[in-house]
């Protein structure tokens, strides 16, 4: 029994040790999953003045409305972020793990945080990239950042649509992107058509001065329940 709650304990959250209290828990998910998109130790200036710069547009309700900046909160896997628990059932023992969250040691992946601005259908991530990313010497793998486009893309039609699923996505890689620099992904929804939302998407030095990547995206949304067979 202990095995097993710990077990599952294991897969809260990386850098989470199980509890005592979640050991014994009946139920192995935390009550308030973690925002993995909040500064930690590996957080470099750069990426600390960006994210105080966005936060602070979203600080008030009043400057959320005039702005309407808000942060997207982000957690280790996609359930967290559905509503119901209906699905759950078939997912609860599945070790699934977002993919952008399952590097544990902080700075050594995915360092992100996602701002978004509903009235104006944009958003922008701010981003340092680590060193388990590498593809060419020094610089960001073309995968990771197919990944974090998709996610960034992804998280602002999800934000505006619900539920969806990237259709297409074409990337032109215009710079390389080295390893702990920071970048600005810029996504913005060019036109929505049904369930077609036509989204555009610019990586950016965090000065705006050197364009590293373009791509634009089709989203489609999606009836949840498809994609767990019903
Ligand atoms: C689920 C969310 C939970 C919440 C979690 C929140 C987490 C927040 C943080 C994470 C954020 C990460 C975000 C990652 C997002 C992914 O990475 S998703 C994973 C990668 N994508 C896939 O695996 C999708 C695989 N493809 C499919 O499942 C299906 O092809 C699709 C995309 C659902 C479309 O199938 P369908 O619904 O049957 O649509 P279909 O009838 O074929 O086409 C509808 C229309 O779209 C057009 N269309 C379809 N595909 C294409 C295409 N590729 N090109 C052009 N047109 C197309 C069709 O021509 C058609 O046009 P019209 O004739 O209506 O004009």
């Amino acid at each position: 029994m202990w095995r097993a709650a710990s077990r599952l304990g294991a897969a809260v959250g990386p850098g989470r040790q199980p509890t005592r209290a979640l050991a014994m828990s009946p139920w192995p998910f935390s009550a308030t999953p973690r925002d993995y998109s909040v500064p930690n130790e590996s957080w470099s200036r750069e990426m600390r003045r960006l994210f105080d710069h966005y936060s602070c547009l979203c600080d008030t309700e009043e400057q959320q409305q005039s702005a309407g900046w808000c942060k997207f909160p982000s957690y280790n896997r996609s359930l967290k972020h559905a509503a119901g628990g209906k699905y759950l059932s078939k997912m609860v023992q599945a070790k699934a793990r977002l993919f952008t969250r399952n590097i544990e040691e902080p700075g050594a992946g995915f360092e992100y945080a996602v701002f978004l601005n509903k009235q104006e259908k944009t958003s922008v991530t701010i981003f340092q990239p680590g060193h388990l990313l590498e593809g060419p010497p020094g610089h960001l793998h073309g995968g990771a950042i197919a990944t974090i486009i998709d996610s960034s893309t992804g998280t602002l039609a999800g934000a505006l649509l619900g539920p969806s699923m990237t259709a297409n996505l074409n990337i032109n890689y215009r710079s390389p992107i080295p390893l702990g620099n920071v970048v600005l992904i810029h996504c913005k929804v060019d036109q929505t058509e049904g369930r077609k939302t036509f989204m555009s998407c610019q990586i950016t030095s965090s000065d705006g001065d050197k364009l590293h990547t373009e791509a634009t995206g089709l989203f489609l949304s999606i009836n949840l329940g498809r994609l767990f067979g019903a």
